[in-house]
């Protein structure tokens, strides 16, 4: 497998290299030369699975440089019971009214991105000991990524972690998972301001090649096609446990930010697995809703970007979109080019009356909803008052959002991408419940946390990263 960048600007290159590189050199976005398909037969072959052979059946399509011994000896180690609690590593759950959960968030950091960030550690490892090279991964975070990543690097040989965060909007206890931990290769920046403004840096640096090749830098962000490739796995899995047949199809709903967990589901369903539908909920940024619903796409600025109980999702430039948008265009750089081109001129593209488009949904599953405050306190105590569990305001974004497009024999899987304890104040404020706090974490508020504030300025990142990688 080959990937090039979505704008067109980028030499083929391999997975190990995609890997290590993150964003492409022209500023897009790394994408496969096509996308492997996976037959009804293949599919039911891989039933009774464990979910690290599952991994690497679908890995190995994409990381055909790693020799196929080595790939499934890190997805073996990666995906334990030892790490996610459970042998199943995502159980599927009931719900009601026709939707289940998909928990994903039972690594070890509370949240769905240790499914993957737990694999790219592992794969980072690897391809740095195989290269013989450093790596100093440059990231931004509205809450969880920023632990993943952390966590799946903390003490890893070679690997320093520079996690950007927006200052003050993160829940106390995502602060305190970062900040608390006193590794010396992980490095924690509070930037002045949000989310978008973090991932503006991150590019920025990226795209200043000398920069970047001599402080080697990477990403753990979904930009990295690494990241992308690990989540498609949970989809076949969850498709796998919950389908009556194989064949008969499935529908998921996906509490979204930056695209990149949606995504992830499009590329499942582009490999061939039977999914209907795939419902976009977003929290009250709803630049993603607004696009699924008119065709125009204007990123909000972030004095136009709401502050709110889903924190993690308060994000109004998704970068994975990027990656769909290529799709729809007919996997052309060109065109994909052209738009991008003329989102940095006008601020907004208009596909409303492109044919295309109007495809959206027969053709790609794709439909969307937003939610508000009040509708996850809604949720959440719905939710609570008729299983009795507690679930997070992303998952209850989610949930509020798949109701109208629940179908009859349809399994509508919501994925469940935080636990409730991540966003304690606005669980009690929903049930007057205070989520059990687990015990690797009781306590984790009160302890010394260690960050460094920022202005929203790339030199001074820049400067901070130049001054701290020989530490
Ligand atoms: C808890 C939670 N839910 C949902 C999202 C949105 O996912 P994505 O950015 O992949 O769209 C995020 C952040 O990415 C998150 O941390
Ligand atoms: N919601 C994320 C934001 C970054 O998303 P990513 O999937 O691109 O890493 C977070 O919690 O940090």
């Amino acid at each position: 497998m080959k990937y090039f960048s979505s704008r067109g600007g980028m030499q083929p290159q391999s997975f190990s290299e995609i890997l290590l590189e993150g964003l492409a050199p022209d500023g897009g976005l790394a994408v496969p030369d096509h996308y492997p398909q996976v037959s009804l037969a293949t599919l039911e072959s891989w039933k009774n699975l464990r979910y690290g052979e599952l991994a690497f059946e679908v890995l190995k399509h994409y990381a055909t440089d790693i020799p196929q011994a080595d790939l499934t000896a890190l997805t073996t180690k990666t995906y334990t019971e030892a790490v996610y609690g459970t042998e199943a590593i995502t159980p599927v759950r009931d719900l009601f009214d026709g939707m289940k959960v998909l928990e994903l968030s039972n690594g070890p950091t509370l949240a769905f991105k240790d499914m993957a960030m737990q694999l790219l550690g592992n794969l980072f490892e690897y391809q740095l000991a195989r290269v013989g090279q450093e790596l100093n991964i440059l990231g931004a975070t509205s809450g969880d990524t920023g632990s993943a990543a952390e966590y799946a690097m903390r003490g890893k040989k070679g690997v320093r972690v520079f996690m950007l965060s927006p200052a003050g909007k993160m829940s106390a206890f995502q602060r305190a998972q970062m900040y608390s931990l006193q590794d010396p290769n992980i490095f924690n920046i509070a930037v002045e301001g949000l989310f978008d403004d973090c991932q503006d840096i991150v590019k920025a640096v990226s795209e200043d090649l000398p920069f970047k090749s001599r402080q080697k830098i990477g990403t753990v962000n979904s930009i990295n096609w690494g990241r992308i490739s690990a989540q498609v796995v949970y989809y076949f899995n969850a498709y796998l446990r919950v389908a009556a047949k194989v064949g008969d199809p499935v529908s998921f709903a996906v509490p979204s930010g930056n695209f990149g967990n949606v995504l992830a589901g499009h590329i499942a369903r582009m490999m061939g697995l039977p999914i209907r539908k795939l419902v976009v909920a977003t929290n009250e940024n709803n630049v993603l809703d607004e696009f699924f619903k008119t065709g125009v796409y204007r990123p909000r600025t972030s004095k136009e970007t709401h502050i709110t109980s889903s924190p993690s999702m308060d994000i109004s430039k998704a970068s994975n979109f990027e990656r769909f948008v290529y799709d729809l265009m007919g996997r052309d750089p060109k065109a994909l080019k052209a738009l991008w081109d003329q989102l940095a001129k006008d601020g907004k593209f208009d596909l409303s009356a492109d044919p295309r488009f109007k495809e959206v949904e027969a053709k790609y599953g794709f439909v969307s909803g937003c939610s508000t405050h009040a509708d996850r306190l809604n949720t959440i105590r719905e939710v609570y008052q008729r299983t009795g569990t507690l679930i997070d305001t992303h998952t209850a974004d989610a949930v509020k959002v798949a109701k109208p497009y629940v179908e009859v024999g349809v399994p509508m899987v919501v994925l469940e991408t935080a636990l409730a304890v991540k966003f304690a104040e606005t669980i009690e404020e929903a049930t007057g419940q205070v989520p059990p706090v687990p015990k690797a974490f009781e306590g984790i508020e009160k302890l010394p946390q260690r960050v460094v504030n920022m202005p929203i300025s790339v030199d001074a990142v820049k400067q901070f990263i130049a001054t701290h990688t020989h530490l």
